[in-house]
């Protein structure tokens, strides 16, 4: 009999190598380099919900793992085995899923001979995980990334952040139109932010209206920095660090005269053809974002980050990463900043705003940016949108979003966003 699950298991252990391996890559590269591309649509998206519920819960596997292994075994193997453990521990079928884990290994070139202990342990854990499971706790960030946020929020909340990470994270759509009619015909539930929240969505590109541009995947977090910038139809908007461009479309279809900039010619391939299927229109700069001139009504700069508010969706970004970049990155965005406040006219209102959980990507930006340019202050009333708790406010006047937030109605992104308006 076929093995069906096969295909889609190998594959997840593939992505795991490599995310865990000794040049770490991120899942969005593997994807995007077409590693998945040769499989079926169904066994490519198992593929990747394995791998990703894996690194969700590997600190759990891990530790119902080390009871049975005297040493550690090659990473594959070991990969095999966290696979196992974690779809073994979610209810999957002990039979099948330990036969194909068994076949995995034993057809491996230089690893058959581990056949026996992955056979071995993963019945074991199939006698004894289920139930150990819900015991252990939610598991926690790496040290690199723990420590900085703990400063940030203190332990309580992070703990809080990392029971969400492990929840995982619902599918938000935003409506080009009305979006309680939108709710209405994807069973999905508005929220009180006007974003549409849909459980056990299934294949994204079947759902209704999808084809016919109705609507696009853009957490409810990430849809509010649009909602402060609140553009009027034909304002002139520049839309800084666009792709692959869910706040371009939001821009474009509030009636707003959109220029959306990125660096990435591959990324704003993707914010062409998310315009084309929403029949949304917009003028495309891929440039650096420091290198625009002329000036605007309103700007939204979403400066690219450290991306530690996504975690629920991006799982292998702790393993990938290891924080060394966050320096360039902070210098960045404040270039960015400088830059961006240059081309704002007199009068208008530019949104900052990163998909971040670090305070110096986001508070301290702003706090060192009014330092910097006396023209400029924070709009505490426009971050005041419909939904938005005035508990999220921060001392300076933006945004704090946090994956804990909405946590008996799973969550949002992580996010900080912040009105800047300049003396008229
Ligand atoms: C957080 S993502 C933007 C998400 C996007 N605004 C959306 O809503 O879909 C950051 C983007 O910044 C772009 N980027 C990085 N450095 C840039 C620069 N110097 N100028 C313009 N874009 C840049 C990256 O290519 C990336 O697409």
């Amino acid at each position: 009999m076929a093995d069906t699950g096969a295909e889609a298991r190998r594959s997840a252990v593939y992505l795991l190598d490599q995310i865990l391996g000794e040049e770490p890559r991120l899942m969005s590269e593997l994807l995007a380099a077409g590693t998945l591309d040769r499989l079926p649509p169904d066994d490519r998206a198992r593929a990747q919900r394995l791998a990703q519920d894996t690194l969700r819960g590997l600190e759990r596997a891990d530790r119902l793992l080390q009871k049975h292994l005297r040493k550690q075994p090659p990473l594959t193997v070991r990969n095999v085995l966290r696979v196992g453990t974690v779809e073994l521990c979610q209810g999957g079928a002990a039979h099948g899923v330990v036969n194909t884990m068994v076949n995995l290994v034993s057809g491996h070139r230089s690893l058959g001979h581990l056949k026996g202990l992955t056979n071995a342990v993963l019945r074991k854990i199939a006698a004894e995980g289920p139930e150990a499971w819900p015991a252990l706790r939610a598991p926690r960030l790496p040290k690199w990334l723990r420590g900085p946020l703990v400063e940030a929020w203190g332990a309580e909340a992070i703990a809080a952040m990392e029971q969400a990470h492990f929840a995982g994270a619902p599918l938000d759509i935003t409506a080009k139109g009305d979006p309680a009619a939108l709710a209405e015909v994807t069973g999905g539930t508005l929220l009180p932010t006007g974003s549409v929240r849909v459980t056990d969505a299934g294949q994204v590109s079947a759902m209704p209206g999808f084809a016919a541009g109705d609507w696009w995947v853009q957490d409810a977090a990430a849809a509010l920095p649009v909602r402060v910038l609140a553009p009027r139809p034909g304002e002139t908007i520049l839309d800084l660090c666009a792709a692959p461009g869910g706040k371009t479309m939001q821009l474009a279809a509030a009636g707003a005269a959109v220029t959306a900039v990125d660096t990435s010619a591959g990324r704003m391939a993707r914010v062409r053809e998310n315009l084309d299927r929403t029949r949304l229109k917009a003028d495309l700069l891929t440039q650096d974002a420091r290198a625009v001139t002329g000036t605007y009504d309103g700007i939204l700069l979403d400066a690219p980050c450290s991306a530690t508010g996504t975690l629920r969706r991006h799982p292998d970004l702790p393993y990938a990463k290891d924080g060394s970049e966050f320096g360039d990155l902070i210098d960045l965005q404040s270039e960015l900043i400088d830059h961006a406040w240059s081309l704002l006219k007199p009068g208008g209102r530019m949104v900052f705003c990163t998909c971040s959980l670090l305070p110096d990507e986001g508070e301290v930006q702003v706090d060192e940016a009014l330092q910097r340019h006396p023209d400029m202050q924070v709009d505490r009333d426009a971050a005041m949108v419909p939904g938005v708790d005035s508990g999220w406010l921060t001392a300076e006047g933006g945004l704090r979003l946090r994956p804990d937030y909405w946590a008996d109605i799973g969550g949002m992104d992580g996010f900080y966003v912040a009105c800047l308006r300049k003396q008229g």
